[in-house]
């Protein structure tokens, strides 16, 4: 039987609306979904594109997919590199993602933001502070460094804050391994974290270099303020090679200028190694602790590769077994770092499982470590209180760590201030009923714990005595209490109780057959526990003001759910004072004008008719390198503390000015890019691009064959497309002098002087412009999300790093993949394009791409 007509309609009508819905999937401008994940709205934004928020469709974790061109080599060393990392102060690469023309990556989320803007915010960091976020900071840098990687752009912006507030490292477009070479040529970076020999154009050790960059990050966030910070470049420059940092002894202890000056030492060799600035006493107590972990770490990963057998992972490969997943293949993508879909989902579920893991058994992993370390502590030398008070601090660091290790594989040190932001009002009201009074904020339930077990055999040993210790007990009478809890920690510690019970000498102990030693550890482990929690909050509130507060509390919002694009107080523009000076990103923008007079650095460059200017101003410095030709002043610039306020006022006329002049400062033009023929330290685990060929398209392909070879680089408008036209105009120009061609080359392997002198030969030729349908037609390549939010006002200042190669010849003797000797190598080369070095570029990645299919 028919339908009726209007059943008919109905049907008509649902099929048509179905149909349409789908059509509409289809022909949406904006892009919804990458793979597995679902694009939330943008982060932010980098020099490939935008920077997303999504969601991994199977975990529902948070990730950041941040895009870019597969034809840029910057995002395959990025890749290359990102993935070997494998630490906890490093932001985690989960999965890669490509697609016809882009690269997408799933990063680990961090709605902290950038260090950068945290800084803006705050103005500048507290001591204590500091020395935690820096820990961190280097022992990233300590880890990359180990696996004989050196970043060569470290900055405040590419440090990201987590939900925690940890510090992580990212953006690894400029890393390059030293394994094979330990003296790089490239000059690379972002001009005001340049280290002098960068700047002279001197052959560099890339770790000494990141040492350098290191002091200036730490400098700025001591000081709010970067240590060589002009708004010209030229003087910029100037005073990073001949100028030491001024301090302002209000804001920085001995400590700390000792360690910058170290850091900031013109001979490199004079330079802290990682290491050691993690020994700093500055950084002290966090410092050793990252230390430890770090070394666990390399050690832990520099053996075989993973093997699954934590609790937590045997139960996840379980679980999915169980689910139908073929979890060999999960284990071999992970053993390989392949970042596919599988090694993505298998990180995110992992630490979905951890986050779960911890919510279901908070207080039992605390109570088992507790009750561990009271029995370790029975079988430690027997100390006093104050023996213990006299600990090195070194020793306190530890033992802190370990009494309150909150969980076994926890990825850092709780910190102070995040535990206090944690906290709620009720743990808060807890913790003031507790021995340790207020400063004991890290977990009110864990002195209850000793507590509880102290009172528990004291009890036994007087049953019916009044406790020697009513205050620590919050079921004690509470006016007694209240009076306790007014006392502070130091007379409390000295109070006859106190002292005989910690004495172990008391009568009743004597008198009784009571496990006396136990209860001295009991005790011990109570006090040594007050001891050492106690210090770093103390120095916490004497620096407290009004500012920590907030910043606290800001800390605290660090949370996924929050709004990631709400601007920090940071974005609003400081009234006065340093604020303003830290309004303006660290100056990034490479203007090589003519302090590179006489290289190709210069020439490709000089195109602002800035050379006459800069070449009166300045003179060859006496110690500058000669080839490098950086024109500096004899006299140099004595720095007094009034340079505080010369440099403020500096900045606030160039923040009045940047209005106007934002785009051409932020001129993304100003990068060279390397070719980088890396090759993998053999130590390290570095697989081939093969492992994405075979992938479908779920999975991570990289096809690094043919389309390298045959599409065009990065194109200057991809990247800088929202430049003015100047500035678009001096990029192309080195993009099409003859120069530009040198600037592919490899590093450091001039075959001789001739051959030098030709590539810095300045070029004549004007460039030409790309045509507008080619600006199109890459410009309508980044997809929009779907609901994508407009980004917050940030600082509109260059941040974008150099890297420039300063050498000419492909160098594949530096290449171990490699079979090919120089001259068939080059022989084999295509004529370069006139118009664009990044052709060049993706050649020498496509060389390193088949060497290491080869292997
Ligand atoms: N893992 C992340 N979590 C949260 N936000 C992120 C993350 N990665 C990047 N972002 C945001 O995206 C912005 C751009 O990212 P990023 O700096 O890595 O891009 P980029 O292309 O490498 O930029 P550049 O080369 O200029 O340094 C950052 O400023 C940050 O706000």
């Amino acid at each position: 039987m028919f339908p009726s007509k209007l059943e008919q309609n109905q049907l008509k009508a649902s099929i048509a609306s179905s149909y349409n819905k789908l059509y509409g999937q289809f022909s949406a401008k904006e892009l919804q979904d990458v793979g597995n994940y679902k694009l939330l709205k943008v982060v932010g934004e980098g020099s490939f594109g935008k920077v997303y928020l999504a969601s991994h469709r199977l975990t529902h974790q948070k990730v950041v997919l941040k895009m870019g061109s597969k034809h840029d080599p910057n995002v395959v060393r990025e890749v290359f590199y990102h993935r070997q990392f494998d630490y906890v102060y490093i932001t985690r690469l989960y999965e890669v993602i490509v697609t016809e023309n882009n690269v997408w990556m799933a990063l680990e989320y961090c709605p902290g933001r950038e260090l950068y803007e945290y800084l803006l915010s705050k103005k500048h960091i507290s001591i204590p502070e500091c020395a935690r976020l820096f820990s961190q900071i280097v022992g990233a840098v300590y880890y990359a460094h180990s696996m004989k990687c050196v970043h060569r752009d470290l900055k405040l912006e590419n440090i990201l804050l987590d939900k925690k507030g940890q510090a992580k490292l990212t953006d690894f477009g400029f890393t390059r391994e030293c394994a094979t070479r330990g003296i790089l040529e490239t000059v690379c970076g972002t001009t005001v974290y340049m280290a002098p020999e960068l700047i002279e154009r001197k052959p560099y050790e890339g770790y000494k270099t990141d040492m350098w960059s290191l002091g200036v990050i730490l400098y700025t966030m001591v000081h709010g303020t970067m240590p060589f910070d002009e708004d010209d470049e030229i003087r910029t420059k100037r005073r990073i090679v001949v100028e030491e940092p001024a301090f302002d002894s209000s804001l920085i202890n001995a400590d700390g200028k000792d360690l910058i000056t170290n850091l900031l030492n013109k001979d490199p060799q004079q330079r802290l190694s990682a290491k050691e600035v993690l020994m700093h006493p500055f950084l002290h107590p966090y410092g050793a602790s990252v230390l430890e972990k770090t070394e666990k770490i390399i050690k832990r990963q520099s053996n075989s590769p993973k093997n699954f057998n934590t609790k937590l992972e045997r139960r996840l490969l379980k679980k999915l077994k169980q689910t139908g997943f073929d979890t060999q293949g999960i284990k071999h993508s992970v053993n390989k770092r392949k970042c596919d879909s599988l090694s993505g989902m298998w990180y995110l579920l992992l630490e979905k499982e951890k986050r779960s893991d911890q919510h279901r058994h908070p207080k039992r992993s605390r109570s088992v470590l507790s009750v561990k370390k009271v029995f370790d502590a029975s079988t430690m030398s027997r100390k006093s209180t104050e023996e213990l008070k006299k600990l090195d601090p070194l020793t306190k660091a530890t033992s802190l760590k370990r009494i309150m290790s909150m969980k076994s594989d926890s990825g850092s040190v709780r910190q102070p201030h995040n535990i206090s932001q944690s906290m709620s009002t009720k743990d808060k009201n807890e913790s003031e009923e507790h021995v340790c009074t207020g400063n004991c904020q890290r977990t009110p339930k864990k002195p209850n714990f000793f507590n509880k077990m102290s009172n528990f055999f004291k009890n036994k040993k007087q049953p019916g005595a009044a406790l020697d210790n009513t205050s620590t007990s919050p079921k004690s009478d509470g006016v007694d209490k209240r009076k306790h809890n007014n006392i502070s920690y130091e007379s409390r510690k000295n109070s006859p109780q106190r002292s005989q019970t910690n004495s172990g000498g008391s009568p009743q102990h004597k008198n009784r057959n009571e496990p006396q030693p136990f209860q001295h550890a009991v005790d011990r482990v109570t006090n040594g526990l007050q001891l050492k929690i106690e210090e770093p909050m103390l120095k916490k509130f004497k620096s407290n003001t009004s500012s920590e507060m907030s910043r606290q509390t800001s800390l605290g919002n660090y949370d996924s759910e929050a709004d990631p694009r709400s601007p920090p107080v940071a974005l609003r523009p400081f009234d006065e004072g340093k604020g303003e000076i830290q309004r303006q990103r660290p100056n990034s923008v490479l203007s090589q004008h003519s302090e590179m007079s006489n290289d190709t650095y210069n020439s490709e460059y000089s195109t602002d008719g800035n050379l006459s200017n800069s070449k009166a101003n300045s003179s060859m410095s006496s110690n500058a390198n000669k080839s490098s030709g950086v024109m500096l002043s004899p006299n140099v610039e004595s720095v007094d503390s009034s340079s505080f306020q010369t440099r403020a006022t500096r900045r606030s006329m160039s923040i009045i000015s940047s209005a106007s002049s934002t785009s051409e400062r932020s001129s993304r033009t100003d990068s060279f890019y390397e070719i980088s023929t890396t090759s993998s330290p053999k130590s390290m685990d570095m697989r081939t691009m093969n492992a994405f060929k075979h992938a479908d398209t779920a999975s991570p392909r990289m096809n690094v064959g043919t389309h390298w070879l045959a599409k065009r680089g990065r194109s200057p408008v991809g990247r800088r497309g929202r430049l003015p036209k100047r500035n678009l105009t001096r990029k192309l120009l080195n993009h099409s002098s003859s120069a530009a061609q040198s600037v592919i080359q490899e590093e450091g392997s001039f075959e001789d002087d001739e051959e030098k002198a030709a590539a810095l030969a300045v070029p004549d030729a004007e460039p030409t412009l790309p045509s507008a349908g080619k600006e199109s037609a890459i410009n309508s390549d980044p997809p929009r999300p779907v609901n994508s939010m407009s980004s917050p006002e940030l600082p509109a200042v260059d941040r974008r790093p150099i890297l420039m190669n300063m050498s000419l010849s492909f160098n594949t003797d530096s290449n171990p993949w490699s079979n090919e000797s120089t001259e068939s190598r080059s022989a084999e080369a295509p004529a370069p394009p006139t118009d664009n070095q990044d052709e060049h570029l993706m050649l020498g990645i496509a060389d390193d791409e088949d060497n290491s299919l080869e292997t």
